[in-house]
């Protein structure tokens, strides 16, 4: 595809092709740092250790960067803060945009006509982080989410530690745009006749344990990174996922709620509602975060949430 046809494809879907060249090089950088054996991790926590290493830092600047200089409107919002611009060296700008995308999909009528004013980015460049200081590598994610207005309509997660088992190459990315469908993973239903719920690896506590155990279900599936928790459950490993507690923020749910709302499946806070992805709202996912894979009834499973857990987490707003 020459320039100039690439150039003349709708907005939303030259993002998303710019953003899956961007999630790509990201990935490769969070490989290269784990490989010298230096993460440089500094604790941003205020209260808790918050950990934010030399690919946190990094990769914010890689993608910040490469989508800012190829959409000038573009308000993106990413976990490590604002953006100098001008301090981004050269060498961390991805100009690539992925044209094969741009030819094999067509863009939903009803994105066609969208502006740069229309739409908000959140990037988390390195979701997982405990998880790639602690070692579990596989749970680590790129994630991109792209909202229209206040929706949460496409999304990016890159994974930089998978191995594909044919070729030996690391790193897959997987995308969703609504009304479009999803890609670049194995698309499976979970197991019939169980529950299966994955959850946090390391911030639980007692409303979260409490809300697992009113599930009542079969096995449950402690993993890191909301990007990693939402693929198990496209690929079928997973019925739902349940975190009742504030913690999770915008930028990790925006992606991996379109990804997995393309396939079917439903992310809602713990109360069933939608969060907001607007310009203007704040960073914290309060009300916690229940999302069932495709095929799911995520109405009975948000009645088996007990009151006191709704209760808990609107006090707590
Ligand atoms: N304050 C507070 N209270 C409870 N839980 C919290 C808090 N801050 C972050 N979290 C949870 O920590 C996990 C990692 O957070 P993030 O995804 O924001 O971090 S990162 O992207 O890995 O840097 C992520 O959950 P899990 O990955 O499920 O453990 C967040 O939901
Ligand atoms: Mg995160
Ligand atoms: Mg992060
Ligand atoms: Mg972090």
């Amino acid at each position: 595809m020459s320039i100039r046809m690439a150039a003349s494809a709708p907005l939303i879907m030259r993002i998303m092709a710019s953003s899956l060249s961007i999630a790509e090089k990201a990935g490769e950088v969070i490989r290269d740092i784990m490989s010298t054996g230096d993460l440089n991790v500094v604790d941003k926590g205020q209260k808790n250790f918050d950990p934010q290493t030399e690919a946190d830092r990094k990769c914010q600047q890689i993608i910040i960067g490469s989508l800012s200089k190829q959409y000038k409107d573009l308000k993106i919002i990413g976990e490590e803060g604002a953006e100098d611009l001008s301090k981004i060296p050269q060498e961390l700008i991805v100009d690539k945009i992925d044209s094969q995308f741009l030819e094999q999909y067509k863009c939903p009528e009803s994105f066609k006509d969208i502006s740069e004013n229309d739409l908000v980015v959140w990037v988390d460049p390195l979701d997982g982080t405990g998880e790639y200081v602690a070692g579990f590598v596989e749970n680590v994610t790129v994630l991109i989410g792209i909202a229209f207005r206040d929706t949460s309509i496409a999304g990016i997660i890159h994974q930089p530690f998978f191995k594909c088992a044919t070729t030996n190459k690391m790193g897959r990315t997987i995308w969703g745009l609504k009304e479009l469908g999803t890609s670049g993973y194995n698309k499976k239903s979970p197991p019939e006749n169980k529950l299966i719920l994955t959850t946090t690896r390391s911030h639980s506590n007692e409303i979260v344990n409490a809300t697992i155990e009113a599930i009542k279900a079969d096995e449950v599936l402690k993993v890191g990174g909301c990007g990693f928790k939402v693929l198990q459950l496209l690929e079928g490993k997973a019925h739902c996922y349940v975190f009742a507690s504030p913690g999770c923020k915008k930028w990790d749910t925006c992606s991996p709620e379109a990804i997995l709302e393309a396939d079917g499946g439903i992310l809602t806070d713990i109360l069933g509602k939608h969060y907001n992805y607007g310009p203007n709202v704040e960073y914290p996912n309060r009300t916690g975060v229940l999302a069932t894979a495709k095929g799911i009834d995520h109405e009975s499973l948000l009645e088996r949430i007990p009151i006191a857990t709704k209760e808990s987490l609107i006090k707590k707003k």
